[in-house]
């Protein structure tokens, strides 16, 4: 049932909505003229639950806006330019924030921090000013620090609600169902995967075993599956040459995401999906941001999912994880402490 609701979709939740009396919902992307930010503000588009979209970049929103305003579906569209911030975020339900540099080959998502730490810290802090209440959706890398990085600004600023924070690792889950299901033979909707920890190389841990399919793979098949979905996103930067990472399957899983909060905003109950939130599951061990699946709600997170039962294998991957983890957590704190 949980695997059902995460794996839903997008036309399937488009058909189920489509017609059924859904709350206004207003959604800003913030990065909108990016290659995330476009072709994420044409699947929000498509969303019915999406009542309107304000889209906002330091470059080019007006110009997205105005195209994708043409689409026939319902929302209201609205583009702002740099220096419109705050009339952007005016009234908004949910920010999804793509706003910031990409990898080029060779660099890791922890060498982007010193451009995006800033860029996604002073972000936050006009979210904290203008729409307080709002859900903070966080795809800009490091995920593992830049959503503490969030989380710091919004607890500084006395507007902190942890049920409101996400960290986007859907892309990771994404994956998983993908190259789980080229191995062995099936749709990837059939072989849904949870992937916890964080949102970066051997944080990134796949708990095959818990699925039929995924327990099936074993010895170097499995070694090789797992490095695939911990380095998928590598894969795409060499492949993109120096143009950047993914844009398109982030694109998707960003919209797959906020379709899933926009349905347990609007009363469907039984959303679960992997994302990474303030979490109490590794807390003991200083790590106190993690990704599991979380059941979503009115509220944003309702409820924080154990990892249930894992493989020696997994619990060995989650060993590696959780070091890095903590340094990434730590540096995004210690950015907002020392700002
Ligand atoms: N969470 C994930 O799974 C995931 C997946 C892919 C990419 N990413 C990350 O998403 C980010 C964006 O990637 P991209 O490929 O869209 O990059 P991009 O360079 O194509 O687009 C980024 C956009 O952000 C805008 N921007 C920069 N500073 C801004 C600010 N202060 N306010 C508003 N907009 C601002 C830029 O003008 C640009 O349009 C990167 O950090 C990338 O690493 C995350
Ligand atoms: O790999 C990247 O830098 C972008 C993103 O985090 C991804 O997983 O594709």
């Amino acid at each position: 049932m949980f695997f059902r609701a995460a794996t839903r979709s997008l036309s399937a939740q488009s058909r189920q909505f489509s017609s059924s009396a859904a709350r206004q919902s207003k959604v800003a992307v913030l990065g909108a003229g990016g290659g995330i930010g476009q072709p994420l503000s044409l699947l929000l588009k498509l969303n019915p639950l999406v009542t309107e979209l304000s889209l906002y970049d330091i470059r080019g929103a007006p110009g997205v806006a105005a195209d994708v305003s043409h689409i026939d579906s319902k929302s209201e569209v609205h583009g702002y330019p740099a220096d419109k911030l705050d009339q952007a975020l005016e009234g908004t339900d949910v920010v999804v924030i793509p706003a910031g540099v990409p990898r080029k080959p060779g660099m890791t998502r922890d060498d982007l921090f010193n451009t995006n730490a800033s860029i996604v810290r002073d972000l936050a802090a006009a979210i904290a000013r203008v729409s307080p209440k709002a859900h903070i959706l966080v795809i800009s890398n490091p995920v593992n620090s830049t959503v503490p990085i969030v989380s710091a600004v919004l607890e500084k600023a006395g507007v902190y609600d942890p049920a409101h924070v996400f960290g986007v690792t859907t892309l990771d889950v994404v994956r998983a169902q993908r190259f789980l299901a080229g191995i062995v033979g099936a749709d990837p909707k059939e072989v849904p995967v949870t992937v916890v920890g964080g949102h970066s190389g051997t944080t990134i841990v796949p708990l095959l075993s818990q699925t039929p399919h995924g327990k099936g793979v074993t010895g170097e098949a499995y070694k090789k599956l797992v490095h695939r979905i911990q380095f998928g996103g590598d894969e795409v930067v060499q492949a993109k040459e120096g143009a950047g990472s993914a844009t398109l399957s982030m694109a998707y899983a960003g919209a797959r995401f906020t379709g899933d909060l926009l349905r347990a905003i609007n009363g469907e109950k039984g959303v679960v999906t992997p994302t990474f939130v303030k979490s109490p599951l590794f807390a003991d061990q200083g790590i106190d941001f993690f990704s599991s699946n979380v059941e979503l709600g009115p509220n944003g997170v309702e409820k924080i999912l154990p990892l249930g039962q894992i493989s020696a294998e997994e619990e060995e991957l989650l060993a590696a994880s959780l070091p890095e983890l903590k340094k990434n957590i730590e540096k995004g704190k210690k950015f907002v402490s020392q700002s």
